[in-house]
């Protein structure tokens, strides 16, 4: 901002002005002298004009002409009089201008307004240097010429002032306008920005899924020096100049060859080179990171952060169709990958990567996803996938598909002969530098060469050309500083005959072999005999450690395993420190490193330690009993209060519910299935659709870890128990007879009070198939025994009321057993319908983002207006008729029944406020804020399908009863039930 405007642009400079001031002195010698000559003067002009009017027909032209002179020359200096005041007032006019525009040129003014202040400031200078030369007076000094030259310049100068005079206009206005322009383009600009945040916000996706979120190891890459043949094969591959490679490049190999490793060090090149487009680790323990629906939605956010046109594409596709985020892969593909693509210009080779493929949650969707990559990726120049897994069968195929040959390149790590020479050099220069690094930290004996190299030639021999077996000695020997290198070195080294396994062949077998040294150290000094005390410990902490579904942290593990402390759990992992990540906060998780141990110690031929040995069947039982115990021990204790605050929130149906179950009526609708033809004799689980496999697991904050493992996962554990097994369905009896309804509720309480769609209907399938499977186990039993068919009776009653208050519009049409996944178009419809008018909470924020003062009362008229035009504009119907005719006064707002209790009870440990000036409520939870909100508004959200008719939440209980009154004929039920379901939503 180095331009600027001078004032002074005028011919009334230094000299002139002095000049200008002197003429006035002597023009106007006080205040006096200018009254009386401002008062005689029109008094002379109309007696001269009188007196040239009689001197009209007289022939005296000179006297005539003498005083036509005279007038005129009075005219002249009544101008030029003029145009020194307008000259003045511009000037002043100038300084102003220019004080302002140094106002503006503050540090914290935005870019764009410093932009137009130079402009504009640069418009003035160009003006004043175009009128300078014409408004100079020529330089005579004498005072009667000057006189007279004024009075004949006098109605120049007048036009010439009036025109610069329209000009300062001019540039003035055109200045605030372009201002108010370039603030109407940036406010745009930014609503837009927000709304796409908002929107890409709504994408569900694997949070960690990214290769640079922490593992298990550490995130390490290749150590330098090895891997460099694998590398430079995949690098050469990645970065091919034409557009036409073989988009897709599949890694495979044994478990623990060091595929993920390589996968990471090739992430991080291309990140380097900015060549990577996103990764996607899947991992069987996290539920997001083996959900493969979550594979598109997280790559495309990954992408959103790389390419900013991408981002906006893809929030316009999302915001167009958001159901699109949890279509088929198909529709994923091309909603949130191709299609935000084709916005990016890619003119290099753009990868992305997947890496452990074979850990996706379910066969079938890998499959998809790989049938979808295949057909799509080669239409999409330079985007390139690398896949990496274990050779499994599924992937194999689904791979096998197709014209593979111009599509993609395999590389099979363990059968690659050329990568096998290298791997031995690669494992032994591993080993040289982790084992020294860690002999130089312990001992500070530096300048000695250790382990020596007989001692490591043996040791990569043992490898097998196993980076996990490097990886796992090498913590064995270092990993626990209280251990005597050498010893541990030494108990490695020596291959004992009987842990040489009968039937071990390649690969595994040095693996196993280490694996059963480690283990025996873990034993030395415990009785061989079977179920001694340390025995029983080992098999139920280990095998519940290797067997549960998803990691515990440390202190929720041990409450889990009940009769176990930390201590114990500590000193029976204590040998295993390079098996196991043993945490030193009780808060952190306990887990594995690598999956090829729970394999390893399960397989009875491959784990020959008869006390190590982990039997799924007796371990499984095990961690089903314990599960069901934390469910008792929860319901038993605390659901008094969980069951308060459920009837509270979700309406008094839940206890009908109840009813309904206990008491089935005639009316009902179940349909009783033909169990030998809709569920098979056998116990086919339908491993897809395995509770633990699908769930997003609901966290809720009044339960343990532990207990909401329990909850979520005892059924998986139950189906991977042998039929017929009599003591567990006893205890499935017992807990069905005691425990299954409230565990229900819990979960139906769960699936009502979530507001997020997708996850809503997650929860639900999950539950069904909770029942579903539990059920088959039943089955599978037989129906001999009473108690058997009783308890299947009562899942399968459970079930059918369950989808009735979860689906009133149709539940005729369910049949137990059935996937519930695709509920009719027409509900989700109405569902999301719902959704929309209950994310006031959302509306609300995004409003204010817009906004700058403080929300008055006008304030709620105005979001209510924008919560009008958003919903109308995501195509709700009849949004005039969710709205009551006035909204509520701020101050003393009448929230419903619930909300209000809700307060009361939330007083206490209140965590938001409502945001409106002047209310100052105080809420534990989003959710009833949102009740708060919408009532502020004049929500009226509550639905009741029976008279098709929405009501506030005060008033619709109130309704229920006049409408069952005029409904007599239907089920009064099946009214009820809909209100409150839609209710109980919001
Ligand atoms: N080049 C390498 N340099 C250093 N360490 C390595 C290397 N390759 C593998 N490792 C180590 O070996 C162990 C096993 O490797 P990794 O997890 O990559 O195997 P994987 O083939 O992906 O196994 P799985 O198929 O079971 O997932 C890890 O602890 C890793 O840190």
């Amino acid at each position: 901002m180095t331009v600027s405007v001078s004032p002074p642009m005028m011919p009334a400079h230094n000299h002139e002005e002095a000049q200008h001031k002197e003429d006035a002195q002597t023009e106007d010698s006080g205040p006096v002298s200018t009254n009386k000559q401002s008062n005689w003067k029109p008094l002379i002009v109309a007696a001269l004009r009188a007196i040239e009017k009689t001197l009209d027909g007289l022939p005296i032209p000179a006297a005539k002409g003498c005083i036509g002179l005279v007038l005129k020359v009075i005219e002249a200096a009544d101008v030029a009089a003029n145009n020194r005041d307008t000259l003045k007032d511009l000037q002043e006019q100038y300084e102003d201008l220019i004080e302002f525009l140094k106002s503006l040129k503050m540090p914290d003014t935005p870019d764009t307004v410093r932009k137009e202040v130079k402009v504009f400031e640069k418009k003035l200078q160009k003006l004043s240097k175009s009128w300078e030369p014409c408004l100079t007076k020529p330089r005579i000094w004498n005072r009667i010429w000057n006189k007279i030259v004024k009075l004949l310049r006098a109605h120049d100068e007048h036009d010439m002032l009036n025109k610069f005079l329209n000009k300062t206009n001019q540039a003035i206005n055109d200045f605030l306008l372009r201002l108010e322009v370039r603030n109407c383009i940036l406010n745009y600009r930014e609503m837009i920005k927000i709304r796409h945040a908002a929107v890409i916000s709504t994408i569900c996706h694997a949070a960690h899924a990214s290769y640079k979120s922490a593992s298990a190891d550490g995130g390490r890459t290749c150590l330098p020096g090895t891997r460099k043949r694998v590398l430079t094969t995949i690098e050469i591959w990645a970065l091919h100049p034409d557009p036409r490679h073989p988009p897709i490049f599949w890694l495979n190999g044994l478990a623990g060859i060091g595929k993920t490793t390589i996968a990471r060090t090739i992430a991080s090149r291309l990140d380097a080179k900015h060549r990577l487009g996103g990764t996607f680790v899947f991992l069987r323990a996290d539920d997001q990171r083996k959900d493969g629906n979550l594979l598109f939605p997280t790559l495309a956010l990954q992408l959103s952060s790389m390419y900013p046109a991408y981002k906006t594409r893809l929030a316009e596709e999302v915001d167009s169709n958001p159901s699109c985020v949890t279509h088929s892969p198909t529709v994923q593909f091309e909603s949130l990958i191709r299609r935000p693509l084709s916005a990016v210009a890619i003119s290099e080779p753009l990868i992305l990567i997947l890496d452990a493929l074979d850990e996706c949650q379910s066969n079938n969707l890998a499959e998809e996803l790989l049938s979808v990559l295949m057909s799509e990726v080669k239409s999409i120049p330079f985007l390139r996938v690398f896949i990496t897994s274990r050779p499994e069968g599924h992937i194999r195929e689904a791979l096998g598909l197709g014209d593979t040959i111009s599509q993609q390149q395999t590389l099979v790590l363990h059968q690659d002969m050329a990568i096998q020479a290298e791997v031995e050099g690669d494992i032994r220069l591993f080993l040289q530098v982790s084992l020294q690094q860690i002999w130089d930290k312990d001992t500070k004996h530096t300048a000695t060469v250790w382990p020596p190299s007989k001692d490591l030639e043996t040791l990569v021999h043992q490898s097998g050309k196993l980076f996990i077996y490097a990886a796992t000695a090498v913590r064995f020997i270092g990993g626990n500083r209280s251990l005597n290198l050498e010893i541990q070195l030494q108990n490695l080294l020596k291959v004992k005959r009987k842990h040489i396994p009968n039937d071990n062949v390649e690969p595994y077998m040095h693996l196993d072999q280490l694996y059963l040294n480690i283990l025996e150290t873990a034993f030395t000094g415990i009785p061989d005999t079977k179920n001694n005390y340390y025995s029983t410990r080992f098999q139920n902490i280990v095998g519940s450690i290797v067997l549960m579904q998803k990691p515990l942290p440390l202190e929720a593990f041990a409450n889990f395993l009940h009769k176990y402390t930390v201590d114990d759990i500590k000193q029976t992992l204590y040998y295993l420190h390079s098996i196991f990540i043993v945490p030193d906060e009780i808060s952190e998780t306990l887990r594995t490193y690598h999956l090829s141990f729970p394999n390893f110690i399960t397989h009875a031929d491959r784990c020959t330690n008869k006390n190590a040995y982990i039997n799924s069947q007796t371990q499984e039982k095990f961690v089903f009993f314990r599960c069901l115990a934390m469910i008792e021990k929860y319901f038993g204790v605390t659901v008094k209060s969980e069951q308060q605050h459920t009837a509270d929130s979700i309406g008094e149906d839940i206890n009908k519910f109840e009813d309904v179950i206990e008491h089935p009526q005639d009316g009902d609708q179940f349909i009783h299935t033909d169990y030998s033809r809709e569920l098979g004799s056998g116990p086919e689980y339908d491993t897809q659709s395995d509770p633990g496999d699908d769930l997003y697991e609901f966290e809720d904050a009044s339960m343990t870890a532990e207990i909401q493992y329990s909850c979520n996962h005892w059924c998986s554990h139950l189906i991977n128990i042998k039929c017929g097994d009599s003591e567990t369905t006893k205890h499935l009896a017992q807990f069905v007879k005691h425990y299954f309804l409230k565990w229900l509720h819990q979960r139906i309480h769960w699936i009502l009070s979530t507001l997020d769609g997708t996850r809503k209907m997650r929860l639900a399938e999950d539950t069904f198939n909770i029942m579903h499977n539990a059920h088959r186990w039943l089955v599978a039993n037989g129906h001999d025994s009473r108690r058997n068919l009783s308890t299947c009776q009562a899942i399968e009653r459970s079930a059918h009321n369950t989808y009735q208050l979860l689906f009133p519009e149709y539940h005729m049409k369910y049949r137990f057993g059935n996937r519930i996944t695709d509920p009719p178009p027409t509900l989700s419809v109405e569902r999301a319908n719902m959704q929309e008018n209950i994310r006031v909470i959302d509306l609300f924020e995004k409003w204010r983002a817009c906004q700058t003062d403080p929300l008055t009362e006008d304030g709620v008229v105005a979001f209510r207006e924008f919560c009008v035009r958003e919903l109308t504009r995501r195509g709700h119907r009849d949004v005039s008729r969710i709205f009551s005719k006035q909204p509520k006064a701020i101050v003393g707002t009448q929230v419903s029944r619930a909300d209000r209790l809700h307060h009361r009870l939330e007083q206490t440990q209140a965590n938001v406020v409502c945001p409106l000036v002047g209310c100052g409520s105080q809420f534990m939870r989003m959710h009833s804020l949102n009740l708060h909100l919408g009532a502020h508004i004049g929500l009226t959200d509550r639905y009741c399908k029976g008279c098709d008719n929405y009501f506030s939440a005060s008033s619709i209980n109130r309704h229920k009863m006049t409408c069952s009154r005029k409904k007599n004929s239907t089920p009064q039920e099946k009214v009820h039930t809909e209100c409150a379901s839609l209710s109980a939503i919001n």
